[in-house]
């Protein structure tokens, strides 16, 4: 496990001074860690179901929102400590993970990060890149939706003179290969672990028990942990008796597309696939 970061440990290049007032430990003594953990996307994976089920663990503590530090210049250049101010309050020795699923598809991203620490764990959830696009359509959809914008038919930004607008930034987002490159020109793949968000959906044990083996976690995951809610169609989670699902932005019905349409994008998406299946030794059943 790495060691845990507080001030008395700063990492080295990006630095600028640490505000001791804020940062020292908290009279019960938690303190707030930079993240030992870092869950870098994809958008619409399944990135909040994620740290949630991880925080689970008791060694683990979780931000509570995305903090866009590494792709936001305007939160960057805050520098470290404003990072550190950020993140949770923890006991020495708890992990601290962050989730900004946006990090995985800006190209500054993953040398911000190394340069922040090398040895961070990166957890990286994938889901099938044609539903990614649908998801990501609606959750830009439910966004205009309550500022009452102009609501676009997913038609017409998927399509331009009948075929796939490749401007579209759905689109470019799925292209997981592409991102990935990026990220393996930094970091050693080891370090990048990847959940299949299509099986954390149907069998979230099975996908935890894996992230809890890469994070060298004792195992504390367990079935109790988990019961499917009929109504939201989805696992919830069961935690010292208490239970809780996800916020009901997640899970929301996707738009109907037209059988053309739909295979069009499976085309798309089927050559970078397997480009990507390639850089990272594993397969995933997409369509
Ligand atoms: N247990 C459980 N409950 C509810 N939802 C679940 C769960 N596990 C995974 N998911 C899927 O997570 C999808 C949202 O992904 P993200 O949290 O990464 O979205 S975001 O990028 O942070 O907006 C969300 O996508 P949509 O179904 O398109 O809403 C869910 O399918």
């Amino acid at each position: 496990r790495p060691p845990y970061r507080d001030h008395a440990t700063p990492s080295p290049p990006l630095l600028t001074p640490f505000n001791h007032t804020t940062h020292w430990p908290h009279p019960n003594g938690t303190l707030q860690q930079l993240p030992d953990i870092i869950i870098i996307g994809v958008r619409k994976g399944g990135t909040r179901a994620l740290i949630e089920m991880l925080s689970l663990h008791s060694a683990v503590v979780a931000a509570q929102n995305e903090v866009h530090f590494f792709d936001w210049d305007s939160h960057y250049q805050r520098g470290l400590d404003w990072y550190l101010s950020q993140m949770p309050f923890s006991y020495p020795g708890q992990l601290t993970v962050e989730k900004t699923p946006a990090y995985f598809t800006s190209s500054k991203v993953p040398e911000r990060i190394k340069r922040m620490n090398p040895d961070v764990r990166l957890l990286l959830i994938l889901r099938d890149p044609t539903e990614r696009v649908l998801s990501d359509y609606t959750q830009v959809f439910h966004n205009r939706l309550q500022k009452h914008k102009y609501l676009q038919p997913i038609e017409s930004l998927l399509l331009r003179d009948g075929e796939l607008n490749l401007d579209y930034k759905a689109l470019n987002r799925s292209l997981y290969y592409v991102h990935m490159q990026n990220w393996l020109r930094h970091f050693p793949l080891e370090r990048i672990h990847l959940v299949d968000g299509d099986a954390l959906i149907r069998d979230p044990l099975s996908e935890m028990k894996k992230v809890e083996e890469f994070l060298d976690l004792e195992p504390q995951i367990n079935a109790s942990n988990f019961y499917f809610n009929r109504t939201k169609g989805f696992y919830c989670l069961r935690e010292h008796g208490r239970e809780r699902c996800l916020h009901d932005s997640k899970g929301r019905t996707h738009p109907r597309v037209a059988p053309d349409i739909l295979q069009k994008l499976y085309g798309y998406f089927s050559q970078p696939n397997r480009k990507f299946f390639q850089l990272v030794g594993r397969t995933f059943e997409w369509n």
